[in-house]
């Protein structure tokens, strides 16, 4: 389970996220929206202990993330591309990350294979260095990265962002196969209400850095959004 409590994050006077209570289930597909400035980033970007709240704190696994190390160990996660190393091409990219987490070439290969509808052809075997990749391309290295090491838990912010219509659908079905297949607890935040409500189990709408919705419920949640955000 992941648990944040009492969460705060204030850059001078302005409070840009202000959270009481959030319990993510492990195995849940938990998506996040919300308009521009909501408070998404920085909520997934505490929670990866790469910026420290005012006041609060992150437990995932019961690991309290900005006290050990623990979690990294089966946590994945994609915010952007100041996590990619951009002197690298995706093959030298995906090698080192093998070597990091001690997987075996066959293994990576196994791994990499359920990206090949996704890459398109354009992503291994080439080579172009990842700081030269479209910025759509960029995001699938990203996310084939999140996902490599078999975590239990996997943070995507935008994944849907920048990817053509087919990458789109593509990059939706892997996720409900990793889901069903792996039972990752995914945290997904996202301004594509249809995709995220097809995908997620729960979403949370941050309005202001506050929960002002907690939806459960798959019917009323497209519903309830376009409510929010026609509104
Ligand atoms: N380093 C910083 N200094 C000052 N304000 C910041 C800083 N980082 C984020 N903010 C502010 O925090 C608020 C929340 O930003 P955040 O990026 O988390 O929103 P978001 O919901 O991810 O937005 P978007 O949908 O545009 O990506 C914004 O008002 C932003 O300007």
């Amino acid at each position: 389970m992941i648990a944040v409590k009492n969460l705060k994050k204030q850059y001078k006077e302005a409070v840009v996220l202000d959270v009481d209570s959030l319990e993510i289930p492990k195995g849940e597909c938990f998506g996040l929206v919300g308009n521009n400035g909501a408070g998404k980033t920085t909520l997934f970007r505490i929670m990866l202990d790469l910026v420290r709240p005012t006041q609060g704190e992150v437990t995932i696994e019961g690991y309290q993330v900005n006290q050990t190390e623990e979690w990294k160990k089966f946590t994945g996660a994609y915010l952007d591309e100041h996590m990619l190393l951009s002197y690298l091409t995706p093959d030298e990219y995906f090698q080192t990350l093998r070597k990091i987490y001690g997987m075996s070439e066959a293994d990576l290969e196994l791994h990499l294979e359920k990206f090949t509808e996704l890459f398109n052809d354009e992503v291994r075997g080439k080579k172009k260095y990842i700081r030269d990749l479209s910025k759509g391309n960029l995001k699938k290295v990203g996310i084939a990265a999140a996902l490599l090491g078999k975590p239990e838990v996997v943070f995507l912010d935008e994944p849907f962002e920048n990817l053509d219509p087919s990458s789109q659908i593509r990059l939706k079905k892997l996720i409900l196969k990793e889901k069903e297949e792996s039972r990752i607890t995914f945290l997904i935040s996202s301004h594509d209400l249809n995709h995220v409500t097809e995908i997620c189990d729960r979403i949370v709408l941050l309005e202001k850095g506050k929960i002002i919705r907690d939806l459960h419920e798959k019917s009323e949640m497209m519903s309830e959004l376009e409510a929010y955000f026609t509104g």
